[in-house]
């Protein structure tokens, strides 16, 4: 793949992808040709049965400064633009919030407005401990509406509120106690972090990494009783796996499960 393409991926051997934001000189800025791409990137992802964890990172100095704000001037900040470039925004995120595999942010350098978005959007995040993260549309009269949502649900209501009202940018281990981030690493041990999360992960059965992550979302939006009927349906269901069977089996026989969906 050519390093001019806005988004990089590369396989491992052992069922890890690593999706990288291609545009260093924008500061990873998120245009539409780069939404575009990560979109269809995560749909193939989404299918490919030898990918069993993501990780995101952004090249060059920073993990994503947001929207492309010259790409906006340039639409004339026109509203059938502003329709289609949200909504493609949005359909990302939900993409990243439903994709069967779980995703790490691996964040370095600046993470802003859609950027923090895309870090709030992840099921993990590991940061070094110099990144930075702020959602500063207010600072240029564009509240940041969209990155809000993902926001909300991952810190907690007051640093939600904190981070969208001043604009501030927090450090690495703000994001940590705000609960943005699962983690701040010094920079050097970013990468060696974040593969051994992802290998860690790697190691589980594809499908029931698939049933964890999709019950996770959905029963955080119900209420208890119906959350409880709803986790109850899923662990009737996931006991029928072969996999649930082959991890309780080599448990109770002290071996190595070998995963039907590894
Ligand atoms: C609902 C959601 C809304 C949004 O997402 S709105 C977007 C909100 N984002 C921001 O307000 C962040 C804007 N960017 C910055 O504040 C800074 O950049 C950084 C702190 C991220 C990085 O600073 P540094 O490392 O000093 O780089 P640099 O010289 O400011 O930028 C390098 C080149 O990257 C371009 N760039 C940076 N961010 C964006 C962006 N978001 N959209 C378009 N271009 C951007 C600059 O203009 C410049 O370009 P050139 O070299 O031609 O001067």
């Amino acid at each position: 793949m050519s390093q001019e393409e806005p988004i990089l991926l590369r396989q491992d051997a052992d069922g890890v992808a690593h999706l990288t934001l291609n545009r260093p000189r924008a500061r990873n800025a998120l245009s539409r040709p780069m939404i575009a791409a990560l979109q269809k990137e995560l749909d193939a992802i989404a299918a490919a049965p030898d990918i069993r964890v993501v990780v995101l990172a952004g090249n060059g100095p920073a993990f994503c400064a947001g929207h492309d704000l010259k790409e906006m001037q340039g639409a004339d900040y026109g509203r059938a633009y502003a329709e289609e470039l949200f909504a493609a925004c949005a359909t990302l995120m939900e993409r990243i919030v439903h994709l069967p595999q779980p995703v790490i942010a691996r964040v370095h350098g600046i993470a802003t407005a859609a950027g923090a978005q895309l870090v709030a959007s992840a099921d993990l995040a590991i940061a070094a401990a110099d990144a930075r993260f702020a959602t500063p549309g207010v600072n240029i009269g564009l509240f940041c509406s969209t990155p809000m949502v993902a926001l909300s649900r991952n810190v907690s209501h007051k640093h939600a509120m904190e981070m969208l009202l001043t604009g501030d940018l927090i450090d690495a281990p703000t994001a940590e106690r705000f609960g943005l981030i699962n983690r701040a690493v010094p920079a050097e041990e970013l990468d060696a972090t974040v593969a051994a999360l992802a290998a860690k992960i790697a190691a589980k059965s594809r499908l029931t990494l698939a049933v964890g992550k999709e019950a996770f979302y959905r029963q955080a939006e119900l209420p208890l009783e119906q959350a409880y009927a709803y986790a109850k349906g899923v662990m009737v269901d996931n006991l029928q796996a072969k996999d649930a069977r082959e991890g309780i089996n080599a448990f109770i026989e002290k071996r190595v499960p070998v995963w039907c969906h590894a």
